[in-house]
């Protein structure tokens, strides 16, 4: 056994290690700093317990993005110099953003450990490469991202830190080898584990829904399917799951080769990076020739998030969860006996609102961020969840989870096509949608993202959009002046959380303009960017009437756009006369 020591190593605080929504990310340069990841890791290990470090189980993994190897190397050194049992990583470092979680809930080791948290290491659906982002965060015991107790206590950490442990000489460990390697240190046993990504993950889904279901709709002659990981971690489980299990043809898999660089592509799954899907699906500029798919689907980097479309449409993320909440009993074995509640973040469209009354279920409206939702599920209030930011998921595990959601939607298509699949129409993801609208009513939704703003204008912009908030009867003078049919707002305010758990509360989270007649805008500002800010502006309108549910949503949220952009005088603050993404 190859014998190891520590040593401890001085450092100095780095300015600029607050973890944003779902962590730290930085641009690759920053991270190779001398120090900038072992600084954040050891405040990492400082902030935890004890037995949450010292003869722990700890999983790294990620995307595979570029520095990844490097960044693992260096984790399990300090582990090992910082006390911790053993490692655990997903052969070449790969494991989605899911597959973490389902490995810290599921994953039993062959003596009998169980992974108490692990570093995942994603700057999720932003670029890699040498010089684009990478990205570093710590989820906990119960298979969700860190707390805001947490990553508060790791950034003050990382404000004061003056060494931190490392075994310089530790071998470093062939990742791509499945086994295990043991070593031994001042004190006593550390092994690193290489396991097949894919084996918890797949045995996870296969217990929550009806394979044999789905596999009869992935070879039906009236189906066909496609799934483009955009080159991110999703590649690493769509042949297992989609290929392998479930019968689909190879050629239905895009872009599912993990890449260090994502093939230099964006790999955010919406309409405007998902170029490639768009096209097969028939909604780009340019569509492809052939025949068109009926279900296609995009994950991101990490693949935690997941874009559905049908063919020739799109199902935007807040009508998404809204209808597998609604379909979900009846199409879904792992909810069969009922839901215990559903959750949307705030920003995300009140679909699923209307579902939950309906159904007569806990609803929870929370802020932005997955980790809102943890404590709901872990308290048993909540079963199903999601954002408009291409997030959906249940209480499976404690992320968002972009397979569950395409296996949820396949689900439903099978469940709504039993009795048809072997000739007779297809009720196509379209049907489903429209059906939905007519049942429930239509939440008209577009979100404009304005990337890479200066942060002082966009700081500016905010400012602004709350000091208005003051006066409603100067906010509603604007509005009319804008557009005289548009309804008047009702209220305004900046949205408070507070956590029906543990009763903490979360501030600032987002600027509302709420209308009489439903409608919405919200105004934030991302807090997964690396540079410069991300202004997001979500436009929201309800419309029941079902003879009207089937407009071009852009053409029925004109009037409303005009008033957010003017309102908050968009172009003067920031220079943009248009966004950068529309969703
Ligand atoms: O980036 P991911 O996929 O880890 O997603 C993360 O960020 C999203 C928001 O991003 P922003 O602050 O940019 O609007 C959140 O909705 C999501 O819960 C969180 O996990
Ligand atoms: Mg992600």
């Amino acid at each position: 056994m190859v014998m190891f020591s520590f040593t401890r190593k001085q450092s100095a605080p780095i300015d600029g290690q607050k973890p944003g929504t779902s962590g730290l990310r930085k641009k690759v340069k920053v991270f190779m700093q001398p120090h900038y990841l072992q600084n954040f890791v050891q405040s990492t290990f400082n902030a935890l317990t004890t037995d949450k470090v010292r003869g722990a189980t700890l999983v790294v993994s990620g995307d595979g993005r570029y520095y990844s190897k490097d960044a693992i190397q260096i984790i399990i050194k300090m582990a090992a110099a910082n006390g911790v049992r053993r490692i655990w990583v997903g052969q070449n470092g790969l494991l989605s953003t899911p597959a973490v979680s389902a490995v810290i809930r599921e994953r039993v080791g062959v003596d009998g450990s169980k992974a108490s948290g692990a570093f995942i290491l994603t700057a999720s659906h932003n670029p890699g490469g040498p010089h684009e982002d990478f990205g570093i965060k710590y989820n906990m015991e119960n298979g969700g991202p860190a707390p805001e107790g947490i990553t508060d206590k790791i950034y003050e950490n990382t404000k004061t830190i003056n060494e931190y442990l490392i075994a310089e000489d530790l071998p470093d460990v062939d990742i791509a080898a499945i086994g295990v390697t043991s070593f031994g240190g001042p004190e006593g046993q550390f092994d690193v584990e290489i396991f097949y990504s894919a084996s918890d993950y797949v045995k996870l889904m296969k217990s929550i829904f009806d394979f044999e279901s789905i596999r009869k709709l992935l070879s039906s002659p009236n189906f066909t399917f496609c799934y483009d990981a955009l080159h991110g971690v999703g590649g690493a489980y769509a042949k297992p799951i989609f290929v392998e299990e479930l019968g689909a043809q190879e050629s239905s898999l895009l872009n599912c080769t993990p890449k260090e660089d994502f093939g230099g592509g964006h790999p955010d799954p919406n309409l405007t990076y998902a170029k490639e899907l768009v096209a097969r699906m028939g909604l780009g500029k340019s569509d492809s020739q052939g025949e068109l798919p009926e279900f296609g689907a995009a994950a991101d980097g990490d693949a935690d998030r997941n874009m559905v479309l049908g063919k020739r449409f799109f199902v935007t993320p807040s009508d998404s969860v809204a209808i597998i909440a609604a379909n979900a009993v009846e199409s879904i074995p792992y909810f069969s006996s009922g839901l215990k509640g559903v959750a949307r973040s705030m920003p995300t469209s009140a679909a699923l609102d209307v579902v939950a009354k309906h159904l007569k279920l806990k609803f929870f409206e929370v802020p932005t961020g997955w980790k809102f939702f943890g404590n709901l599920m872990d308290a048993g209030l909540c079963s199903i969840c999601g954002e408009e930011s291409f997030g959906t998921g249940s209480d499976h595990i404690r992320e968002k989870d972009g397979i569950w959601a395409v296996l949820a939607w396949l689900s439903i298509i099978a469940y709504k096509n039993k009795e048809n699949l072997s000739g007779g129409k297809l009720v196509t993801v379209e049907d489903i949608v429209r059906n939905h609208w007519a049942t429930y009513g239509r939440h008209y939704y577009t979100r404009y993202d304005y990337e890479n703003v200066d942060a002082g204008a966009a700081k500016e912009l905010m400012a602004y959009l709350v000091k208005l908030q003051s006066s409603l009867p100067e906010v509603n003078k604007i509005v009319k002046g804008i557009h005289s049919d548009v309804s008047n707002v009702a209220s305004a305010d900046e949205f408070e959380y507070k956590d029906p758990v543990d009763g903490s509360i979360s501030k600032h989270q987002g600027i509302r303009y709420l209308f009489e007649d439903g409608s919405r805008l919200v105004f934030r500002l991302s807090g997964t960017g690396s540079e410069g800010a991300t202004i997001r502006l979500y436009i929201e309108q309800y419309e029941k009437d079902s003879s009207k549910t089937g407009r071009d949503s852009q053409e029925a949220l004109a009037p409303l756009v005009d008033v957010a952009l003017k309102l908050s005088k968009m172009q003067e603050f920031t220079g943009r006369s248009a966004p950068t993404v529309i969703t």
